[in-house]
C-alpha cells in the first residue's frame, strides 16, 4: 500500500509552544501556529530550521554514507549569522513546515542573502540541487524537504497580488500572504497532476521524455485541464500520448512533487482492453512508450535509481526513486501481479 501518511508519535514534550504527544495533538498544535503570529514567533525562538540556498537543501553525509537535511536551532543560525556578519532579521523569512519527532516546531529557511560557500564550510555540508537530493535522501526525508522549497518557492515568486499589483505580505507562520492595505489572501497553490499506470491485464505501459535521463521509464503523467474529473484527464492523457482507449481508472495514492513548480499527483491505474493495445505514440511528448511485463518491472524496481555510472554498455532501464508515487504505482502493479500468479 502506499504509504503517503507518517505519523510521528514518539517523544513529545508539553509546553505551550511545543506540540504533546499524540497526532490530534500535532495538527492542532500546526494549526494554532498559522492562526496565531505571536505563537508562532515564540515557537520559532526554540525551533530547529532547514537550511537552504537559492532553493537548493543544505545535505551533509552521515557516517553511514547516507544523506539528510541539516537543521540547525534557531540559536545556532542566530550564531551562524552573526558569524558572517549578516542581518539576523532574515530568520524572520522562516516557513513553518511541520512538527519535529521531539515535539518543536519545524521551520525552513533560504540563506540566499549570504555566501553558500561560507554556509557548507560551517556545517560540513553542501547545497544541492532539488531533483539531485531526491535521489540521496531516503524516503522519509525527502517529502518534508520538497514540501519546504515547494513553500520557500511560493513565498519568492508571490511578492506581489496578481490582482492589484500591490505587494503582499506573509504571515508568521507563511501559510498564507495578504495584499497589502486589503483583505486579499493567497494561499500556496499545487497544480493537480494524474499519473496512470496504464496496463493491459499482464503488461503495463511505461514512457520516457527526452528531458530525462538515458534509461529513465515512469508512468504516464499529465496535468488537469480547468473543469476535469481525474477519470478524465487519465483517459485524454493516455489517448493524447500513447494513442490508447481507457476503459477504467482506478485511484491508487496521492503525492505532492515539486517540480516543475508544485504539483499535487493523482496516481491511478488504467486498465486498457488486451485486444487493443497497439501504441501511436505522440513524439511531440514521448520519446519512447513500450509495454514491459512483470520481470521487466520487477528488474527495473531493484536498479537503484540513478543506476551507477560505468560498463560502457547500452543504458540500463531504470525508474523514478522509491518514494516518487511512479515508483509507487509500478511496485503495487507487480505485488497484484504476482499475487495472482500464486493464488
Ligand atoms: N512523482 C512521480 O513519480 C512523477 C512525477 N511526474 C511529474 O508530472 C508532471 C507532469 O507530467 P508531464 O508529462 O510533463 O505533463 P503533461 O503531459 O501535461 O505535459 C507537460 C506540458 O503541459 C503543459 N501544462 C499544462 N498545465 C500546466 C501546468 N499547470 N504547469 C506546467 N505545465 C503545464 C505545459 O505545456 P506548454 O508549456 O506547452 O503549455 C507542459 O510542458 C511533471 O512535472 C513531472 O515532474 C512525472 C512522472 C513521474
Ligand atoms: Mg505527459
Amino acid at each position: 500500500m502506499l504509504n503517503r501518511l507518517r505519523v510521528l508519535v514518539s517523544g513529545l514534550s508539553h509546553s505551550s509552544t511545543r506540540c504533546c504527544s499524540g497526532y490530534v495533538s500535532r495538527m492542532r498544535f500546526l494549526n494554532r501556529l498559522k492562526e496565531d503570529d505571536d505563537a508562532c514567533a515564540e515557537a520559532l525562538s526554540d525551533s530547529h530550521l532547514m537550511l537552504f540556498h537559492s532553493l537548493q537543501p543544505l545535505l551533509k553525509q552521515n557516517q553511514d554514507r547516507s544523506f539528510s537535511s541539516v537543521s540547525l536551532h534557531h540559536k545556532d543560525v542566530e550564531s551562524l549569522l552573526q558569524s558572517l556578519g549578516a542581518d539576523l532579521s532574515i530568520i524572520r523569512e522562516s516557513v513553518l513546515i511541520g512538527c519535529s519527532d521531539t515535539g518543536g516546531a519545524l521551520f525552513c529557511l533560504d540563506l540566499a542573502a549570504v555566501e553558500a560557500a561560507a554556509v557548507e564550510e560551517q556545517n560540513g555540508a553542501k547545497f544541492v540541487d532539488l531533483r539531485k537530493s531526491f535521489f540521496l535522501l531516503s524516503d522519509s526525508a525527502a517529502p518534508l524537504v520538497a514540501k519546504a522549497q515547494a513553500l520557500l518557492r511560493w513565498h519568492q515568486t508571490h511578492r506581489f497580488c496578481s490582482l492589484s499589483g500591490k505587494p503582499t505580505e506573509r504571515n508568521r507562520s507563511g501559510s498564507h500572504r495578504v495584499t497589502a492595505g486589503s483583505k486579499v489572501i493567497h494561499y500556496p497553490q499545487m497544480s493537480p497532476v494524474v499519473i496512470a499506470l496504464v496496463h493491459d491485464g499482464s503488461r503495463c505501459l511505461l514512457a520516457r521524455q527526452a528531458s530525462f535521463p538515458p534509461g529513465l521509464y515512469s508512468a504516464l503523467a499529465g496535468f488537469c485541464d480547468m473543469g476535469e474529473s481525474v477519470e478524465e484527464t487519465v483517459r485524454r492523457e493516455v489517448a493524447e500520448e500513447a494513442g490508447l482507449e481507457v476503459l477504467s481508472v482506478t485511484y491508487s495514492g496521492s503525492q505532492h512533487w515539486p517540480f516543475p513548480s508544485s504539483s499535487f499527483m493523482i496516481g491511478c491505474f488504467a486498465a486498457v482492453s488486451p485486444a487493443h493495445t497497439e501504441l501511436s505514440v505522440d513524439h511531440s511528448e514521448l520519446e519512447d512508450a513500450r509495454w514491459f511485463d512483470l520481470r521487466q518491472i520487477q528488474t527495473g524496481l531493484r536498479v537503484p535509481a540513478p543506476p551507477r555510472r560505468g560498463g560502457g554498455g547500452p543504458a540500463v532501464t531504470w525508474f523514478p526513486p522509491r518514494h516518487a508515487i511512479g515508483h509507487q504505482l509500478m511496485q503495487e502493479w507487480a505485488e497484484q501481479q504476482q499475487t495472482r500468479h500464486v493464488t
